[in-house]
């Protein structure tokens, strides 16, 4: 079936239709900006009759205050399509004026159609304003946890550090056991801390244990206790483990990756379970205690050489907050140096500050012992320092202009030094190194792989201690 082309008479009607039916405005202008017709939605934009504006000139509906520019006068003139936003009676009105060119390029018509966007425009303006307020409520919210945060002495600035402590935030209301993985000295600690007082345990009290710190022969007896006659030495009383003690709060594992494996074994069950039994007891006990855990071992690597129970991993390991090295946090190094100068000085009440280079020289510093290396510098800093402003020279020999890369000698020796004079200054430099690292005079020796004795006695010869 051949399809028959509309006739002229059909098209014509068509477009009347089309015109008049539609809701946005619409007007046509011959070459010489007279006005051709206007379809219905244009006489009740300008709210007047097509009769009183068709056959009359742009110019002079603008000379008579009708509009205050016409697009179509303007495309007439330019030839171009033309576009204004302007107001008529309170109202907001786009106007687009389009040039219609015959075969010959001449201008013949100009159509233009008109759309009130008030409504548009005030949805817009609202719209602006309740994201404007949005952004104030959030700004707010955001100082507020940063006074609060800073209430609690922990700075953050960097995005991974401030996503690890919103982390903690979120998972202070869950009751889940949480991992927090990182370098010694990141501030794993403190991330526990917040924890706690975020939760609804805050109440209860926050233990904490050092499974590294505590021999492995005593650990056990000291996280799940033990009952009269458990072993040579027990108490006749029998005693409470760090569980019980801990029971309707939280307690905090640090060096978790130091449990020995029989102790992971009742941790699992306690972390399944909620009963823990004291040695020596037959009878298992149900707590009630929020487990947090932490470490800076690779617990993938314990897992795979057999020395951390993978089941036991994957249940810590549920919510994991990975806290970053404070060399992959620069926003962080500023502030924290500000924070502990003020800190330091006003316990010390000798307020000093430090020189952009001697700042320059520290964010250079790759900070192997992190947050709690920083806090260390600056107390001796501002004990040390004999004037107020700390600079450069005042900096501890491993940090200086030129960074030292890591792992290459670990200070300059003078030409000519005797051996023994040499060592003397290398022993020297590798204590007040491991000093900033470390946080206990046992931390330094397991680190250097000596006894603490020996560390003491040579931190005093050194005259790094007093
Ligand atoms: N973001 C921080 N803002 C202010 N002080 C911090 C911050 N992070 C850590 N500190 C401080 O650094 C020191 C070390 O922190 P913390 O003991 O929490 O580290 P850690 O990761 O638990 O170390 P370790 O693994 O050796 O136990 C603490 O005195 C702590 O107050």
């Amino acid at each position: 079936m051949t399809r028959r082309h509309p006739s002229f008479n059909t098209l014509s009607r068509e477009l009347d239709t089309i015109i008049d039916s539609s809701s946005d405005g619409l007007f046509v202008c011959d070459a010489h900006a007279y006005v051709i017709r206007m379809n219905p939605a244009s006489e009740k934009i300008h709210k007047i009759s097509a009769n009183a504006v068709v056959g009359r000139n742009m110019r002079a509906l603008i000379d008579e205050g009708f509009i205050d520019r016409s697009a179509a006068l303007e495309a007439s003139i330019s030839k171009e399509r033309v576009s204004l936003l302007q107001n008529k009676g309170g109202h907001k009105l786009i106007s687009i004026a389009t040039p219609v060119f015959d075969e010959r390029a001449e201008l013949i018509r100009v159509v233009v159609s008109e759309r009130d966007v008030t409504e548009i425009d005030a949805l817009q303006r609202e719209l602006e304003k309740q994201e404007a307020i949005k952004n104030s409520l959030r700004d707010q919210m955001l100082a507020m946890q940063q006074a609060e945060l800073e209430s609690q002495q922990i700075i953050a600035r960097s995005p991974q550090m401030i996503r690890a402590v919103q982390q903690a935030m979120r998972v202070a209301k869950a009751d889940s056991s949480v991992f927090i993985l990182g370098e010694s000295g990141v501030g794993k600690g403190l991330i526990s801390q917040l924890i706690h007082t975020h939760s609804a345990r805050a109440g209860q009290p926050l233990i904490k244990i050092n499974c590294g710190a505590i021999p492995e022969s005593l650990i056990e007896a000291e996280l799940f206790g033990y009952e009269k006659g458990a072993f040579t030495g027990a108490l006749n009383s029998g005693k409470p483990g760090q569980f019980e003690l801990a029971d309707g709060g939280i307690l905090f594992l640090d060096e978790i990756a130091e449990l020995p494996l029989g102790s992971q074994v009742k941790l699992l069950r306690f972390l399944e379970d909620g009963k823990i039994t004291r040695l020596g007891d037959t009878k298992g006990r149900k707590l009630d205690v929020r487990v947090l855990a932490a470490t800076h071992q690779n617990m993938e690597e314990m897992v795979e050489q057999g020395r951390f129970r993978l089941d036991l991993y994957y249940r810590l390991n549920v919510i994991p907050i990975q806290i970053p090295a404070l060399r992959d946090r620069d926003e962080c190094i500023i502030p924290l140096i500000h924070h502990y100068l003020e800190a330091f000085g006003k316990r010390s009440g000798c307020r000093k500050r430090m020189t952009r280079a001697a700042l320059d020289a520290l964010c250079g510093y790759s900070f192997p012992g992190n947050v709690r290396e920083l806090m260390n510098i600056c107390e001796r800093l501002v004990v040390m320092t004999e004037t107020d402003v700390i600079d450069v020279d005042d900096l501890p020999g491993q940090i200086g202009p030129v960074p030292v890369p890591s792992g290459s000698e670990p200070c300059s020796l003078p030409i000519g030094l005797s051996l023994k004079d040499a060592l003397e200054k290398v022993e020297k430099e590798i204590l007040a190194r491991a000093l900033c690292a470390h946080h206990s005079q046992l931390e330094i020796a397991e680190a250097l792989g000596v006894n603490q004795s020996t560390i003491a006695r040579k931190l005093k010869k050194h005259q790094l201690i007093s």
